[in-house]
């Protein structure tokens, strides 16, 4: 069969990476937000838009917890990684070959993962939007359309933690609730949550996050009474994996790993030595939305339930994981992609759809959300081009 093979024109010329632009915000919350490791009162997003030569264009985001409290970036080292080591590989490089480049990157960037969950999210946005298509179909295709979302509980004070409670109920927009503590004594702690899940009932779920505050010893006498209390599952009780291992199983409620998990090599190690019941994924923490899914699937391979978690991040993040964990065969315990919720600022031209205790996943290419460019401006740090994406 005669077959003919054009000369590529410039209209099908492969598409390149021709920039790599990055910009901090510094958005307020709508209240301080109390973990064992830091209070915050605002939250910082690092923003980066990749332009490619088709005109195309897409956005990332890296945003952590407390500045470096939880991790070893900063949304500045961040965006220091970005501007100075992973731009200069980008440039120039087809920007249709997600996979590789990111492999390119990792190959001369080790570690800054959230600065290259950054850069995945944005080639990712931008291919979808070249082809027409959610970023949820790039990673093999939805099962999902909506996620259901817990609410963080986070005020420091009982009474005000049970109002805002009641108010998502009859708001209809959260009804699984994930209590931090940790930063009080054992005793405070348990009382603090037994008290929210008498006035809750079964209303409503109650998990808690240790955020690794706790000692073995403590873990185990918090993880019995916590269960006397009502609540279904405990996040990161403690720092060690080894320890994870040894109270797992031993109270009657589930024990979900966080801060352990740090993508699939991790994930494989807790899934062997049975570290935990529940695995929280977040893109960040794994490096992007590949790593995501190569989690997951290690999870369902070992029998571990699955939770969408998060950094607190804002629109872009939240919808990028939102994409990826639409792509899980299963989600046992939901996801808390409440991030943008926390803030007081909208930063989206149209604000996403958090309903019925689901956050709908935008059907639109790419990410499917376009941000405000004349807000993030404004509350730009140093500045940023103002152009319509
Ligand atoms: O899970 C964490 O440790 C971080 C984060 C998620 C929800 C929240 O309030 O904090
Ligand atoms: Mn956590």
């Amino acid at each position: 069969m005669n077959q003919s093979f054009a000369p590529q024109t410039a209209a099908t010329a492969t598409p390149v990476v021709t920039r790599v632009e990055t910009v901090i915000i510094d958005l307020p919350t709508i209240r301080p937000h109390r973990l064992a490791m830091a209070t915050m009162n605002g939250q910082t997003l690092m923003l980066v838009r990749i332009s490619c030569s088709d005109g195309i264009t897409g956005m990332g985001e890296g945003t952590t917890i407390g500045g470096l409290a939880y991790g070893a970036e900063s949304p500045e080292s961040m965006k220091l990684a970005i501007d100075r080591y992973m731009a200069p590989l980008m440039i120039g490089q087809d920007a249709t070959r997600v996979q590789a480049l990111m492999a390119r990157i990792a190959k001369m960037v080790k570690d800054n993962r959230f600065a290259r969950s950054a850069i995945e999210t944005a080639l990712l946005d931008a291919h979808g939007r070249r082809l027409g298509l959610p970023v949820s179909e790039l990673l093999g295709g939805r099962r999902r359309d909506r996620l259901p979302v817990a609410w963080t509980l986070a005020s420091g004070d009982t009474a005000r933690d049970i109002a805002e409670a009641e108010e998502m109920l009859d708001r209809r927009r959260h009804r699984i609730f994930k209590l931090k503590i940790g930063a009080r004594e054992l005793r405070q702690d348990i009382a603090h949550v037994a008290a929210i899940k008498r006035a809750l009932g079964d209303r409503a779920a109650v998990r808690v996050d240790v955020n690794m505050a706790w000692s073995e010893a403590e873990a185990a006498l918090g993880m019995a009474a916590l269960a006397d209390a009502g609540c279904e599952l405990v996040e990161q009780p403690v720092a060690s994996a080894a320890a994870l291992g040894r109270l797992v199983r031993r109270f009657p409620l589930a024990l979900m790993a966080d801060e352990s998990l740090s993508g699939p090599e991790s994930a494989f190690e807790l899934a062997r030595s049975h570290g935990a019941d529940v695995f929280a994924v977040k893109i960040e923490q794994c490096a992007g939305l590949f790593n995501a899914q190569r989690v997951a699937a290690i999870a369902d391979a070992a029998g571990i339930g699955l939770y969408g978690g998060t950094m607190l991040e804002g629109a872009v993040s939240t919808i990028a994981s939102a994409h990826v964990f639409a792509t899980f065969a299963n989600l046992q315990w939901g996801t808390e992609l409440f991030g943008p919720l926390l803030l007081t600022e909208e930063i989206l031209c149209e604000p996403l759809d958090y309903s019925d205790f689901e956050l709908t996943v935008p059907a639109g290419p790419g990410l499917g959300i376009a941000l405000d460019e004349e807000r993030i401006a404004f509350f730009a740090r140093d500045g940023f081009d103002r152009k319509t994406i």
